[in-house]
């Protein structure tokens, strides 16, 4: 599935064309495939086959509602971390039963709101969260069902800061109390022990992680066994990778969950995950327009309507995002350039040192830019965040209205 492709050297989206939608949009925008977005569901889906379990997309990753009411379309699961993803999952039409909610710091009213509709598990992740769920759930009369976050101290050889598996990262129960945690999650009356649960970091590329962590859980499955815990399934997180340079090598998401399935073979236990990025991150690009080319000599800068209050990822993580012209045909100077935004800060930058020929009024496409991308923006430097448009075949919708200067301080007021 190839969401984004030339068409006589004029980048598309499925069907339709990217200066079209720009032309139609404006710029900065933000253009995602539906079609892309349900193939990699999809993949998830077969992977799984028959063997019992959910797919929860992890809503963080893009959590716009055209984008979960596709997915709920789907039959998705959602992974959520705060009431306001639990709110959008509702309002785009996802099934509470279908819902985990992870997060290390969940409110008593979160909890109370996630109780009240009926949510499937919550991914508990401290003794302390546990010992409050307990108490909302006793004041409402009901039993709140659990899973442990497990921490399995596994190193997933990603970006520091987007590792959550090691004892030095704040997610989770350390593996070696896991088991006194069960003991006395058991015990507490208003609480129901179904799950556990794991989460080891994002944009991993490696097998081997997801494997050491697989053995961890397994091993504490098997110890709880001898207490008299029976678990009713088994929560891998999410975290596979894509591919975003050429160095790459994508992970193939039907093997990976087909090997998980191989190690649940015959112990009883259905598999959720929790998916972000390897479902939307390649079906959403950034487009973005050249305003002005500046050169002094050494280096050459090829000023662009995005920053990173649009696109934080190259400033926050030094990610490395592809940016190709949407005019391949486009005469332009040719050099090694710096495509920076309009931010005031030195660190705005969408890409460094990238071989382009350019000419101002050009349009250019950030790759990968489904997930991560837009609900990491801002609105610094008073700068409206961009539109967001959904393809599909040859129709388009705008799924999120560029923001309007107004809308910005519409919550302030001005004082005598
Ligand atoms: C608890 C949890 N589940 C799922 C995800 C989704 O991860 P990814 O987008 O890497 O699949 C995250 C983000 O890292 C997370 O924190
Ligand atoms: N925001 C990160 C991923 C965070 C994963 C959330 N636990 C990124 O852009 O790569």
């Amino acid at each position: 599935m190839v969401p984004f492709h030339y068409q006589n050297d004029q980048l598309f989206a499925e069907q339709v064309s990217v200066e079209q939608l720009a032309n139609t949009y404006g710029t900065p925008l933000y253009i995602y495939s539906r079609q892309a977005i349900e193939h990699q569901f999809d993949a998830y889906q077969q992977g799984l086959g028959d063997h019992p379990g959910l797919i929860c997309y992890a809503v963080k990753a893009n959590s716009n509602l055209g984008v979960l009411s596709l997915l709920a379309k789907r039959g998705a699961g959602f992974d959520i971390v705060s009431i306001g993803e639990l709110e959008r999952v509702l309002a785009a039409g996802g099934a509470p039963e279908k819902i985990v909610f992870s997060g290390v710091a969940k409110k008593a009213s979160e909890m109370r709101r996630a109780l009240e509709v009926g949510i499937h598990c919550f991914n508990v992740e401290s003794q302390a969260e546990l010992e409050r769920l307990n108490s909302v759930a006793g004041d409402m009369g009901i039993q709140a069902p659990i899973s442990l976050r497990v921490n399995p101290d596994v190193d997933a050889k990603t970006h520091p800061y987007i590792s959550t598996g090691l004892k030095q990262n704040k997610f989770g129960v350390d593996h070696r109390l896991a088991r006194a945690f069960y003991q006395r999650a058991n015990e507490l009356q208003h609480i129901r022990v179904i799950g556990m649960d794991c989460h080891i970091g994002s944009q991993l590329l490696e097998a081997k992680p997801f494997e050491d962590a697989v053995d961890r859980l397994l091993t504490l499955l098997d110890e709880l066994k001898q207490d008299g815990i029976a678990l009713e399934h088994i929560d891998m997180g999410g975290g596979i990778g894509v591919k975003y340079t050429d160095q790459d090598i994508e992970p193939d998401v039907r093997n990976y969950i087909r090997k998980l399935v191989g190690h649940l073979k015959d112990r009883n236990l259905a598999l959720i995950l929790e998916p972000g990025r390897s479902i939307v991150a390649n079906a959403g690009i950034l487009v973005t327009e050249v305003e002005y080319l500046k050169d002094n000599g050494e280096h050459h800068f090829g000023i662009v309507d995005a920053g990173m209050n649009d696109l934080i990822r190259p400033a926050l993580y030094q990610a490395w995002m592809d940016i190709v012209p949407v005019n391949r045909n486009a005469d332009g100077h040719s050099a090694s350039w710096d495509i920076v935004g309009p931010i005031c800060e030195t660190g705005d930058f969408l890409g460094k040192a990238r071989d382009l020929s350019l000419t101002p009024g050009d349009l250019l496409a950030v790759k990968s830019a489904g997930a991560y991308s837009f609900v990491m923006a801002s609105n610094y430097n008073t700068r409206e965040r961009p539109a967001e448009v959904l393809v599909q075949g040859d129709a388009h919708t705008v799924v999120r209205q560029r923001e309007t200067l107004t809308d910005l301080w519409a919550l302030e007021s001005t004082v005598d």
